[in-house]
């Protein structure tokens, strides 16, 4: 025997493909059952540690033959890796493996990270804690259409609000459903097309919370598995760079052994540092997986270049008004409330209605699901999560209504819904105007020097949910802006602050932006450079013919032809001179120019 430990997808794994046939051929000890000790066989060979190819298990090279045999059989699923972490989970429905008994799947744990899944154990996903999407999602499955979405009809409405939160239960499953994002996924355009053809090319998708990132990634899912294609995703916030590595090699064995690709999706991906995101490169590159990342940051800046050029970017937009109210609409509907229209006073109950005969009917003024449509800011996440909160607030207080003639039951009107937000979101408009006046307000409170200002408009930002890396940039910004060389340690906090904000995120990086934010108000200031430099652009803009040209002293003369044309020539080495050294730095039109020279008022 001749297996020499191989690298997953190296041309190890042929010999010992090779290998294995030929001892089968044999009667060799490939038929003993599963767990069954292997005959011990000669040789010190036998003796070293083997890598299987499929579930990459370390084994004593004289079993190797025999478990790759199991391995094989049970479609490339065996037992866990001993290294493999919890939060791994198992192969997606529609899969080879999903037909097969329970214990010849990837356990949890296997190098299958295949989430997007009906969930085994029913259990709820970690969002139901209003958390986000994120490693080891384990989703029930979202029937098309509205009314009774992912729910059986006739379940009671408080059954419905409890458990997964709304916005995950309404997640759309199929394109139909995927409302809004037009420019890019409107018909005739190229993603359209490439999806319903299932040609899916690597994706970066860029957007603002809850503008479907991870539901577009969802219904590509649905769709590829459908095609036969294993679908694993990892969040960039838990995930290592081995858990990376152990998926590559999973899809390389897929891809070998059952000629089935492999699309990764990967949340929050700007979260991976360049160098883990170089993890991917190769493998993107030769197709062994088809990548889609999700990201709330510009990738320009947060995904490496060379992955980039790779991957399509596809720009999601934050969600319109329009587009919030069709899906609070599919939520109603859902739900089973009526909606108490203006005009309307006898409430129009929403078509597919689900609600018990027996519950009282719940209304929802017409109005509040205009208002929680506009205050949600594009972010569906926030819109559904508003609305489930303000329903369930209504129903848990008990209250009755007769208002408006309407038959006894519970009415949601546009204050609980604005209560409901202000609880867990505060009105602020992150992409508008809002947006601007509370930066430009702290960028003032800092440079008047008022701490308490600063903090509070700091505050302001972090809790509606403002991105604190764009806070971040912004305190660089001032750190030389406004207080200069008065004190050159401010951009050193300032950076260390952004680095902290990128290290940790919310919320545990707002005190670092708070700390930063108070050294700056009490800082001294000083627009000494900012000025200055601001003037060398204007003497640039305003140069009208060529720009003069760099004196031929200050040149440098690598070689003996630059020399020869006087590169370099009368230079005066500072250093070389004890005292101060007479020699001109500007070109010879500008010489004399003080750009630090106050201007009188
Ligand atoms: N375009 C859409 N059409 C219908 N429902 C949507 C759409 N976008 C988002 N939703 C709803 O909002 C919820 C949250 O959306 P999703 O998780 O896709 O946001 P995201 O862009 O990935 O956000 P984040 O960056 O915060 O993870 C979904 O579960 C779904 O119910």
């Amino acid at each position: 025997m001749s297996l020499s430990a191989a690298e997953p997808g190296s041309r190890g794994g042929e010999r010992a493909r090779a290998d294995y046939s030929s001892r089968r051929a044999a009667g060799g000890s490939a038929s003993c059952p599963p767990g069954e000790p292997m005959e011990p066989t000669e040789g010190a060979e036998e003796e070293r540690l083997v890598q299987c190819p499929v579930c990459l298990q370390e084994l004593p090279g004289a079993d190797i033959n025999a478990h790759l045999d199991r391995c094989l059989q049970a479609g490339g699923a065996q037992p866990e890796p001993p290294s493999k972490r919890p939060r791994l989970a198992a192969a997606p429905p529609g899969s080879q493996a999903e037909g097969q008994p329970e214990q010849a799947r990837p356990a949890a744990g296997s190098p299958v990270f295949s989430l997007f899944h009906k969930g085994r154990g029913g259990g709820q996903s970690p969002a139901a804690a209003g958390g986000r999407s994120g490693a080891g999602r384990d989703e029930a499955p979202v029937q098309p259409g509205h009314g009774c979405a992912a729910a059986p009809c006739g379940e009671s409405l408080a059954h419905k609000l409890q458990g997964k939160p709304l916005a995950e239960r309404l997640r759309p499953d199929t394109l139909g459903d995927y409302v809004g994002q037009e420019p890019v996924l409107g018909a005739q355009t190229l993603l359209r097309s490439l999806l319903e053809s299932h040609e899916i090319p690597s994706l970066i998708l860029w957007g603002p919370p809850g503008c479907g990132k991870t539901t577009l990634a969802h219904i590509i899912a649905n769709s590829s598995k459908k095609n036969g294609m294993r679908f694993v995703t990892l969040s960039a916030t838990s995930a290592k760079t081995n858990d990376v590595r152990d998926v590559i090699s999973q899809a390389q064995n897929e891809k070998r052994l059952f000629k089935r690709k492999t699309i990764l999706f990967i949340d929050e991906i700007h979260r991976f540092n360049k160098s883990q995101q170089d993890t991917f490169l190769p493998h993107v590159e030769c197709g062994t997986v088809t990548l889609i990342g999700a990201t709330t940051e510009n990738p320009s800046f947060q995904v490496n270049a060379a992955l980039l050029s790779r991957c399509r970017v596809i720009v999601l937009e934050k969600l319109s008004v329009e587009a919030m109210e069709a899906i609070l609409m599919r939520a109603v509907r859902f739900l089973g409330l009526r909606v108490l229209g203006q005009s309307d006073q006898h409430g129009t109950p929403a078509t597919g209605s689900s609600s018990k005969s027996s519950e009282f009917p719940v209304y929802i003024e017409e109005k509040a699901l205009n208002t929680l449509a506009y205050l949600c800011d594009g972010d569906a996440r926030t819109g559904l999560n508003g609305l489930q909160l303000a329903v369930q607030a209504r129903i848990a207080a008990g209250s009755t209504t007769t208002k408006g003639g309407a038959a006894d039951g519970i009415l949601v009107t546009e204050e609980h819904i604005k209560e409901g937000l202000q609880r867990s979101h505060i009105l602020y408009d992150r992409a508008g105007e809002e947006h601007y006046n509370c930066i430009s307000a702290l960028h003032k409170s800092m440079r008047g020097s008022d701490e308490n200002a600063s903090l509070y408009w700091l505050a302001r930002m972090l809790e509606g949910g403002e991105d604190p890396l764009y806070v971040a940039r912004r305190l660089v910004r001032f750190a030389s802006e406004d207080i200069g060389l008065a004190d050159p340690l401010a951009l050193t906090q300032a950076v260390a602050a952004y680095q902290g904000c990128h290290f940790i995120g919310m919320p545990e990086c707002e005190v670092i932006l708070a700390q930063c934010v108070v050294y700056f108000a009490r800082a001294p200031k000083s627009i000494e450079v900012y000025r200055a430099y601001g003037k060398v652009k204007e003497c640039l803009r305003m140069h009208t013919g060529p720009l003069p040209p760099v004196p031929l002293h200050l040149r440098n003369a690598p070689t003996r032809l630059m020399k020869n044309l006087g590169y370099g020539k009368g230079y005066k080495y500072n250093p070389m001179y004890k005292g101060p050294v007479e020699q001109d730095y500007l070109p010879q039109e500008l010489k004399g120019t003080d750009f630090f020279k106050e201007q009188e008022t």
